[in-house]
């Protein structure tokens, strides 16, 4: 890993150091470490990322869980492959990727997850109900929508699957930036983030 960064290996690591690809969207820095509050991981927790983007809750999960298993699932090849790099260059060793459209691939994963996060989807709700079974118990599941309709469909999956001490928050995060001469600060897009356990 190159020195320079060593001193961001804490929870929130900045966005810039990730690697990027045009167009594919990561969880900035605040609403990674709101998402990873959220999660509560252990130590030896098995985390499934589902809709793994850049793979920055990968990298995150790994650090915070050297004894853990992360098991990234991406649809697009070329992302899955941008997930790689990003734990190569944070010399996390702990994240499977798994290149696959999430609900149909998930049957093909051996090890039951307790915690789950799920970023994305076009239909939230299915993956929520497929996910569900294979959440051991006392486990946690986070989901996060960017609009209306996925909050809509997560909160109702959730009543519905009797997830257990439900939060729901929504980020307002705002960024100091220079803009001309002037100091600005820019909004970093809001998301909600909806949480709860599974207990039976
Ligand atoms: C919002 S991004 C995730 C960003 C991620 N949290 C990060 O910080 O890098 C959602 C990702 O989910 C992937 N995706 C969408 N539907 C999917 C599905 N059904 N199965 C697997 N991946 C999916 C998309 O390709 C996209 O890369």
């Amino acid at each position: 890993m190159p020195s320079t960064l060593w001193p961001y290996m804490t929870p929130g690591i900045p966005d810039h150091l990730f690697e990027r690809l045009p167009g594919i969207p990561m969880s900035k820095r605040e609403i990674r470490v709101l998402l990873l509050s959220h999660l509560r991981l252990m130590p030896d927790s098995v985390l499934w990322d589902i809709g793994a983007g850049t793979g920055t809750i990968p990298v995150e999960a790994g650090l915070s869980c050297p004894q853990g298993r992360i098991v990234a699932v991406e649809r697009d090849e070329e992302v899955a492959a941008l997930i790689r790099k990003n734990c190569d260059r944070f010399e996390v060793t702990n994240v499977e990727v798994i290149e696959g459209s999430a609900p149909e691939c998930l049957a093909e994963l051996t090890t039951r997850p307790d915690r789950v996060c799920i970023e994305g989807g076009r239909s939230i709700s299915t993956i929520l109900k497929e996910v569900w079974p294979y959440l051991n118990s006392g486990g946690r599941v986070v989901a996060t929508a960017a609009n209306l309709e996925n909050l809509y469909s997560i909160s109702e999956s959730f009543a519905q699957l009797h997830v257990r001490n439900v939060e729901v928050v929504q980020s307002s995060i705002n960024r100091l930036e220079t803009r001309g001469t002037h100091q600005t600060f820019a909004a970093v897009d809001p998301i909600f983030i909806l949480s709860g356990e599974k207990l039976d």
